[in-house]
């Protein structure tokens, strides 16, 4: 039995965790209560077909400890609770989330359920602690009037209704399990508390961050948590049908390399050095010290895009570091920042070692982050330290999944889904690659604190594609830098639409057209707050 780790206990008000439910057998919470000042939460169990085993009860009543493993199922229905009450709107209307997919968006919503299917096969359960039947009456099948609590006997799931068999209480009714909960049983909950659930939430988002060097994270606005259905990784996880090319593939500096040698010596001269052959061409320099062999790449680079043979030419080397003090991080240069070139950085067969200054988003985060709640954008994300324009912040990680998944998962669970799907389309056009068969990295179940950051029109961050295997045009970081000075304690914010930023009267022009525009009922309102905003995310 998969489901439970010790068989059922007889009493559903038992605070002890005589069972525990796991997340995996639970297909969604549907209400709770206070009993005996125990805080409970009613489970409804997966059914066939999406669960063959068939667990012991359709739903049942349970106390926080039981439910330790299944705290993202009691986490969602938390927030549903207050989303009730604050569900954004345009015009009146609710505003669904649009699926337009680059970058991360939307909280996950109440969705991840599955219904009770009208026809499925009968299901026993074992005695009590089952759902709590409130009525005197036989037959009902509607909503019972609050009477006897629990009861213990025997129910079996027939075309999608509980009946029950062998009671020997004659307060047994029959009930129709799709038509939970009950007006009852939600005024009860309307006056229950939650608190004891939402602090439990609240460890276990500390348990699962503690893994993390240099985030934490803060609420000072509500009781809730970060979301428990998502795990923090430290890098891409691979899925099926997602393949790198083989690492030897890659190559690194092919002459004795050494940072800091001296004049025209390192990877920081790249027009000696080869492991950056790909690097952005240093044009102006190229213009002046050879004007034919200038032409001639122009020519080659309007008609052959990112593949034109660069070797020999002066090149642009990405990074700056200040100066000698370790503590003075090196920044990304204006061209770069400017121009979102791709940026390449030194790998393992390179011959300069770890301290080359080419080795930046490579080593990871190394700023402090802090998770936060905002007020009307959920969580964010700031920085506890001030960043330095071209600082490097983090990368944004996850599942890395096919185009074809991605669609699949979009198409499961709706237009929230988008907002956490981020496509690795830079080189689309290149070597193959179309929008259609280039991967995607899902940051909604999988991921690190960039996940956390939200849209701004006016934003102070931008995403950059680095690489350390140019060969590999499909996965490469996805790396944060900061696109100006930015004080500590400010949100991190950059543009999901990845836009060039807007004079005012084109801001003007495009909130407008967003507004009007035949799928605005489709938009998602944008809270960044900015001079700038055009109104909604995803425009
Ligand atoms: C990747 S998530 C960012 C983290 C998110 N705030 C959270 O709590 O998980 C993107 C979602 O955050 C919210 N969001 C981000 N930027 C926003 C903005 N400028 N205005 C309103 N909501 C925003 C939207 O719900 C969006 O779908």
């Amino acid at each position: 039995m998969p489901t439970l780790s010790s068989s059922w206990s007889t009493s559903s008000s038992n605070a002890r965790a005589a069972y525990t439910v796991h997340a995996s057998a639970v297909s969604k919470v549907l209400c709770h209560r206070l009993i005996n000042g125990n805080e409970q939460y009613l489970v409804r169990w997966k059914t066939e077909p999406e669960f063959p085993v068939p667990p012991r009860a359709i739903c049942s009543w349970h106390s926080v400890p039981e439910l330790q493993r299944s705290l993202h199922h009691v986490q969602t229905y938390i927030e549903s609770l207050s989303r009730t009450a604050t569900t954004s709107t345009v015009n009146g209307a609710v505003n669904p989330i649009n699926r337009k997919r680059k970058a991360p968006g939307a909280d996950p919503l109440y969705s991840r359920d599955s219904s009770l299917g009208a026809n499925g096969s009968a299901y026993w359960s074992r005695e009590a602690s089952v759902i709590s039947v409130g009525s005197s009456s036989e037959t009902s099948n509607e909503t019972p009037t609050p009477a006897t609590e629990v009861y213990n006997g025997v129910l079996q799931r027939k075309s999608g209704k509980i009946t029950v068999k062998k009671s020997r209480d004659p307060a047994v009714v029959t009930l129709n399990v799709t038509k939970l909960p009950t007006p009852q049983m939600l005024e009860v909950a309307a006056t229950a508390p939650t608190s004891v659930a939402e602090r439990t939430i609240r460890e276990a988002f500390d348990h699962s961050l503690s893994k993390l060097k240099h985030v934490r994270w803060e609420n000072g606005v509500d009781g809730s948590a970060p979301s428990l259905n998502f795990t923090f990784v430290d890098g891409f996880i691979l899925r099926d049908g997602v393949y790198r090319p083989d690492a030897s593939a890659n190559v690194g500096c092919t002459k004795p390399c050494k940072p800091n040698m001296g004049q025209n010596v390192g990877c920081e001269y790249p027009r000696m050095c080869t492991c950056l052959e790909y690097a952005a061409v240093d044009e102006p320099k190229l213009e002046r010290s050879d004007p034919e062999r200038y032409a001639l790449y122009i020519h080659q680079k309007e008609t052959e895009g990112y593949f034109v043979d660069t070797e020999g030419l002066p090149k642009r080397f990405p990074y700056q570091k200040p100066n000698a003090d370790p503590r003075v991080p090196s920044v990304l240069l204006n061209f770069y920042l400017e121009s979102r070139y791709p940026i390449y950085e030194c790998n393992e067969y390179c011959a300069c070692g770890p301290v080359c200054k080419s080795r930046v988003v490579q080593k990871g985060r190394r700023v402090p982050l802090v998770i936060f709640k905002t007020r009307n954008r959920g969580w964010g994300v700031y920085c506890d330290e001030e960043l330095a324009k071209g600082e490097f912040i983090d990368t944004y990680i996850g599942e890395v999944i096919t185009n074809e998944e991605a669609d699949r998962r979009e198409a499961k669970a709706g237009k929230a889904k988008a907002s956490y799907l981020y496509n690795l389309d830079k080189f689309d056009g290149d070597d193959g690659i179309t929008a259609d068969t280039c991967f995607v990295v899902d940051g909604q179940y999988m991921g690190g604190p960039t996940r956390f950051m939200n849209h701004s029109c006016e934003p102070n961050c931008r995403q950059y594609t680095v690489s350390q295997n140019k060969h590999d045009l499909r996965i490469y970081d996805l790396a944060f830098f900061a696109i100006q000075d930015i004080p500590a304690g400010t949100e991190l914010t950059f543009d999901y639409m990845d836009k060039d930023e807007l004079e005012e009267e084109e801001v003007v022009q495009a909130r407008h057209a967003a507004a009007l525009g035949p799928d605005n009922m489709d938009k998602k309102p944008c809270n960044c707050g900015s001079r700038k905003c055009r109104g909604f995310l995803w425009v």
